[in-house]
Parts: C-alpha cells; sequence; structure tokens
C-alpha cells in the first residue's frame, strides 16, 4: 500500500481512539453528504462501522434518499467532527462508493440487536409515514412473521464502503490559526501538503 495513504489511515484510526477514550458521546458519528443525479447535495448522520485500506463501511436502507442517491452517484463526502478531542479535530473524507457484498452484510447484520433487525424489516426509511401506529404494526408483523427463529438481513439493507480519494485532517488551534494536512490520491498516487486554514 501506498505509504502516505499507509500514514493518512494511521493518523485516523490514532484520531478515532482519542475521540473514543474522550468525552465524545458518538465517535463513531459522521455526517455524510450525497447528491443526486442533478448534482443537488444532501446530508445526515450515520455511524462508521467498519473501515480499514479499501474504505470506510457505513450501513443503511438502499431505498432510502441516500441508498438512491448513491445508486445514480456513486460519490460521497464524510465527515468526523470531533469537537471533544484536542482542540477539536475534523476529518473530511471523499471519494467513491461501493456496496459491501452480500456475505459482508449478513455477518454485520447477524451482530445486531435482534430490535435493530426487525426495524430495519419495518423501516421504510424516507418513506412518508402516516401514523407512528403504521411503524408499530409492521414491527410487530415482522416480530410475528420471524417468532422463533433468526431474523434475515432484508433485502434492501446493506452497507456501503467509501473508497477515500482525499482525507483531509483539520486541527483546531487558537485565534483560527488552525493546521490542515490534506492527503490526496491522483492518477494512483497518494500525496500529502498542507492547505491554509
Ligand atoms: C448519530 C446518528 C447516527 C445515525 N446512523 C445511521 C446509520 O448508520 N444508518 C442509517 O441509515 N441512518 C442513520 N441515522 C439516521 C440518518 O441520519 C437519516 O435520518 C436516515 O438514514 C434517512 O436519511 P435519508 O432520508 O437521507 O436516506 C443516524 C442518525 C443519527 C443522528
Ligand atoms: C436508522 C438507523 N440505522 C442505523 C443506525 C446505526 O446505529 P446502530 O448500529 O447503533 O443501530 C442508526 C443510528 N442512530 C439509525 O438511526
Amino acid at each position: 500500500m501506498d505509504a502516505l495513504y499507509r500514514e493518512a489511515l494511521n493518523t485516523f484510526g490514532g484520531l478515532l481512539e482519542e475521540a473514543r477514550a474522550s468525552a465524545e458521546p458518538e465517535p463513531t458519528a459522521m455526517v455524510l453528504a450525497t447528491a443526486d443525479g442533478k448534482g443537488r447535495p444532501s446530508a445526515r448522520a450515520v455511524l462508521l462501522k467498519a473501515w480499514d485500506e479499501r474504505g470506510f463501511v457505513f450501513y443503511t436502507n438502499f431505498d432510502s434518499r441516500k441508498g438512491r442517491q448513491l445508486a445514480a452517484n456513486p460519490q460521497a463526502a464524510l465527515l468526523f467532527l470531533w469537537k471533544q478531542v484536542r482542540q477539536q479535530v475534523q476529518v473530511r473524507i471523499e471519494g467513491t462508493v461501493e456496496p459491501v457484498t452480500a456475505a459482508e452484510a449478513d455477518a454485520y447484520f447477524a451482530t445486531r440487536p435482534r430490535e435493530s433487525q426487525l426495524g430495519a424489516w419495518a423501516s421504510l426509511q424516507s418513506q412518508p409515514l402516516d401514523s407512528r401506529a403504521t411503524f408499530e404494526a409492521r414491527y410487530a408483523d415482522y416480530e410475528r412473521e420471524f417468532a422463533g427463529g433468526e431474523v434475515p438481513r432484508p433485502p434492501h439493507w446493506s452497507g456501503f464502503r467509501v473508497v477515500p480519494e482525499m482525507i483531509e485532517f483539520w486541527y483546531g488551534a487558537p485565534f483560527r490559526l488552525h493546521e490542515r494536512q490534506v492527503y490526496a490520491r491522483r492518477e494512483g498516487r497518494w500525496a500529502k501538503r498542507m492547505l491554509y486554514p
């Protein structure tokens, strides 16, 4: 693996550990930005569930707004804002998106609490919902359907892996004299440079 990419991943891993050890309430929470086929952006929080040299993985409903956007336009940006680490740290990751394999999604789904597994069946994520009772009735239906057995992974629920082309580490400093270290891949090679804050 490219030495600079390895350095960026090591830096990310170190900062994530610092965030876990800090008072940060949701160290793995990240903002995911996507855009539709016309380039109109949208953003929402998701949780980082796996990461390694292949990229950064989150799980979701593929029929959701983000799922449809990523099907039409498989590019994404991720943002971690760790306010409790050092003097605030922001990590920005941009790249292309690919679905994880069915085997990887199955393995992760199997580790989820049963209630979350049933929720993945019950939620028609991002579709209009007329009442809370409708959602609760759907949940109860799936509880009955899968009673006494394992809950299989819904076909519309899986993971996306963001394959990074850019990783920026932003370190807060007094008087807005922050530090920005950017790693970017161009024509297969990683380069590192600083940006003015
Ligand atoms: C801290 C936090 C973590 C979240 N994690 C996830 C997640 O991992 N997957 C997911 O589908 N939605 C997650 N959500 C809900 C999303 O923010 C969002 O409401 C939902 O996925 C629908 O987004 P969409 O309509 O743009 O597809 C999370 C919300 C918060 C506040
Ligand atoms: C709809 C949805 N899916 C997935 C997640 C990921 O979190 P968890 O793995 O803890 O369920 C969240 C977190 N709030 C969520 O709201």
